[in-house]
């Protein structure tokens, strides 16, 4: 493996949290078990099954729902301080709405929290990773505004059943990939393709509805449970292609309409200018009579500032940047918006999930870019790991991507002081990755699909993350360095 010459000179602080994470939709199944109500995930792939590479869907998966002491066993041998995990909001509230409980799904996840505690693990709960309840994509889904209140009334339950046990809430994974891939690109469900329009009113909604939740802890919570509540928000690291001034600046934008169009409006306030300033020039160009990016209301912009105890990064790969020349002025969405054109670069190794390359210095950049631009936020990184195609059990690619990334988040930590308290490899075990289905393994553990026990198998970099856990430095396997 190639030599880096941080791996083996630094060693992580006795208190930085190592973890591991999964998502509800993607490991529990037991889709229409115990009550639970139909999601859109549910809907999609069961009336589009090519939405998926080879039709596979959520039904069974890794089949948490019934294993999951045996998935604690898994994060207990791994030897990790934190178990990244999300709530099913159709398994607690089948209809989306608080009016109707369902105390089987309820007690599922006090079971697993009773699991984790037990075993002396951390619970770091999602509590919207994706699938949202049917019924509330039939009443508007995330682009009406009346989603605002569901949420936060999910959120506050959740915090009444959980918050005695749970510390660490995070209220969305990923923002970007629920409102440009569910309503924008249409690539995710509930798979609207309605880029530029539904994109930034689920946005504007997902905003409100995260700081409504994080208000409701404030005032309502925080003093007897003494938890923190942050927010989960994914971005590449967008390299210039060359270092002119257009480049740079073309970095800059896809920086801000990647991870600032959330991180912003929390802890600056508002939609950054170049998202604002863009979207109404060429919502004016395109006819329209206002911009097709919503306002927030001075009252609002206050009301969603400084709502994140702590910062979720997820970030796994980067890619190459400079402006669109003679852009489609009517192209719309989030992209097109941000006339900026991207592309990997033929050098880097690739895993198997397209959008991925293995680009480590990529996060010390991005978490640079973080503390500059939010004034040094406490931030974990909630996800990273690499995919491979076949869930080998020699699995030295992922090993190596692994150390690679976490040798760069440790230079980011000493050479420019960002304040990272821990790190979260996704994922503990292979599971159904989206529109790639079971074709894209991200597992620390192997499952085994073709099997009805969905057998868990540790791969090699099962022991390489347990000794970094265990020493709190990264193996360097070189002899010269
Ligand atoms: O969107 S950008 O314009 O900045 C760049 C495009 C590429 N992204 C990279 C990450 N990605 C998946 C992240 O998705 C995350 O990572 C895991 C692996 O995919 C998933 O299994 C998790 O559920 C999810 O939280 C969505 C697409």
């Amino acid at each position: 493996a190639p030599c880096y010459a941080t791996l083996n000179n630094k060693k992580f602080p006795d208190d930085f949290m190592f973890g591991t994470a999964t998502s509800s939709y993607q490991v529990e199944g037991a889709w229409n078990e115990d009550g639970k109500g139909e999601n859109i995930w549910d809907r999609l792939l069961h009336t589009n099954p090519n939405f998926t590479v080879n039709g596979d869907n959520g039904d069974i998966t890794c089949n948490s729902y019934h294993k999951y002491k045996e998935d604690v066993a898994l994060v207990k041998e791994l030897n990790v301080t934190h178990y990244r995990f999300s709530l099913a909001w159709a398994r607690i509230l089948p209809n989306g709405h608080v009016d109707q409980i369902n105390e089987a799904g309820v007690q599922y996840y006090k079971n697993l929290i009773t699991e984790l505690r037990a075993n002396n693990i951390e619970p770091f709960v999602t509590i919207y990773h994706w699938d949202l309840p049917q019924t509330l994509q039939d009443e508007g889904g995330w682009p009406n505004s009346n989603i605002v209140d569901a949420f936060v009334d999910y959120a506050r339950l959740c915090f009444q059943l959980f918050g005695d046990e749970v510390k660490y809430w995070m209220t969305f994974n990923e923002p970007k990939n629920t409102c440009w891939q569910g309503y924008g690109a249409g690539t995710k469900a509930p798979g609207i393709k309605a880029a530029g329009i539904e994109d930034y009113l689920c946005s504007h909604n997902l905003l409100k509805a995260h700081a409504k939740a994080w208000h409701v802890y404030d005032e309502e919570f925080r003093a007897t449970q003494k938890g923190q509540v942050g927010i989960v928000i994914d971005s590449n690291w967008w390299e210039p292609s060359t270092n002119s001034s257009d480049d740079l600046e073309a970095s800059e934008t896809k920086l801000q309409f990647t991870f600032g169009w959330y991180a912003h409006p929390i802890f600056i306030g508002d939609y950054p200018k170049v998202m604002k300033n863009n979207i109404r020039r060429r919502s004016l160009a395109q006819g329209y009579t206002k911009s097709r990016l919503p306002e927030f209301t001075p009252e609002e912009i206050e009301f969603i500032k400084g709502t994140a105890d702590f910062l979720g990064v997820n970030m796994y790969s980067s890619a190459l940047v400079t402006p669109v020349e003679n852009h489609d002025v009517n192209a719309i969405g989030y992209e097109a918006d941000s006339e900026v054109r991207d592309w990997l670069s033929e050098n880097w190794k690739r895993g198997a999930s397209p959008w991925l390359v293995v680009t480590p210095w990529g996060v010390q950049k991005l978490l640079r870019w973080i503390k500059e631009q939010y004034d040094n936020p406490r931030i974990i990184i909630t996800e990273n790991g690499y995919s491979d195609y076949d869930g080998t059990l020699d699995d030295v690619d992922r090993i190596d991507y692994i150390q690679q990334y976490l040798s760069s988040v440790r230079d980011a930590m000493d050479e420019d002081g960002v304040d990272v308290f821990g790190y979260t490899v996704w994922s503990l075990m292979d599971n159904l990755e989206w529109v790639y289905g079971f074709t894209n393994k991200f597992g620390l553990y192997n499952v085994d699909f073709n099997s009805p026990n969905r057998t868990r198998t540790a791969k090699k970099s099962v022991g390489v993350y347990q000794n970094i856990i265990r020493t709190r430095c990264l193996v360097d396997d070189c002899i010269d360095s």
